[in-house]
């Protein structure tokens, strides 16, 4: 019991603050994506509320989009954990042995020119062009990224985490508006500790916002 919620706690924790921490980044660096969203907001939300609940989210597809870019360019976990093969597999001309490790690139494919069109650039917008299909983040239909992994072993936490970024995102940005600190170009190099986190933490100036 103590290992599942340490599991659980660690699991869930420093990947959602992380992932959190990259988004209020591109915003500052991008003002306009940041105002571009605001709009949106301000379109759903009823004058004069204080926080934005749950169900208003769902009407907001930028900010779905900007969380999804998000992870994409900037997923937490560059791998996810260590799977093996039950049996002798060939995968195009390579053969896996049973029980021979495998893991996968998540940050390498969200960032294929093969399948993201300049890829390395922040745009939520590459988002929006579903035709109105949610984009399939449990890479069900198609794997194009997958942050959270896929298949059986998929995040168990991946929903949770979705609707956490996107809570968040959206009421920092209701409450606040996010400036860089005069000078300061918001450097998006990153570091390794337990996640993918920025090298030099963010900084950035808060105003709230007149309403
Ligand atoms: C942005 C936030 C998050 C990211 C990017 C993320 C990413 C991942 C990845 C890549 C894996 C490995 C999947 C695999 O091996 O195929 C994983 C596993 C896991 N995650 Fe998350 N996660 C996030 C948030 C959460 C949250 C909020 C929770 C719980 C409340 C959670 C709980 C877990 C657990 C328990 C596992 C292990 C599952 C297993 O062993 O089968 N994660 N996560």
């Amino acid at each position: 019991m103590v290992t599942l919620c340490s599991e659980f706690l660690n699991g869930g924790t420093d990947t959602t603050s992380t992932a959190l921490q990259w988004i209020m980044a591109n915003l500052v660096k991008y003002p306009q994506i940041q105002e571009k969203l605001f709009i949106e907001i301000k379109g759903v939300v009823r004058d004069g509320e204080e926080n934005i609940e749950e169900d208003e989210l769902q009407k907001m597809p930028y900010l779905k989009a900007v969380i999804l870019e998000g992870l994409r360019r900037h997923p937490p976990s560059h791998f996810v954990l260590p799977h093996a093969v039950t049996e002798d597999v060939v995968l195009d001309k390579y053969v896996i042995p049973k029980d021979g490790t495998v893991n996968f690139m998540v940050a390498e494919m969200g960032w294929d020119p093969k399948v993201w069109e300049d890829p390395m650039a922040f745009k939520p917008e590459r988002f929006l062009d579903g035709g109105g299909e949610t984009f399939d983040i449990a890479g069900r239909r198609e794997i194009k990224m997958m942050p959270f992994g896929a298949g059986r072993r998929i995040c168990p936490g991946h929903g949770l985490a979705m609707l956490h970024l996107e809570y968040f995102v959206a009421n920092l940005i209701w409450k606040f508006e996010w400036k860089a600190v005069e000078g300061d170009d918001v450097d998006l190099s990153e570091g390794e500790e337990f996640t993918v986190v920025m090298k030099n933490p963010l900084q950035a100036q808060i105003c709230p916002r007149l309403k």
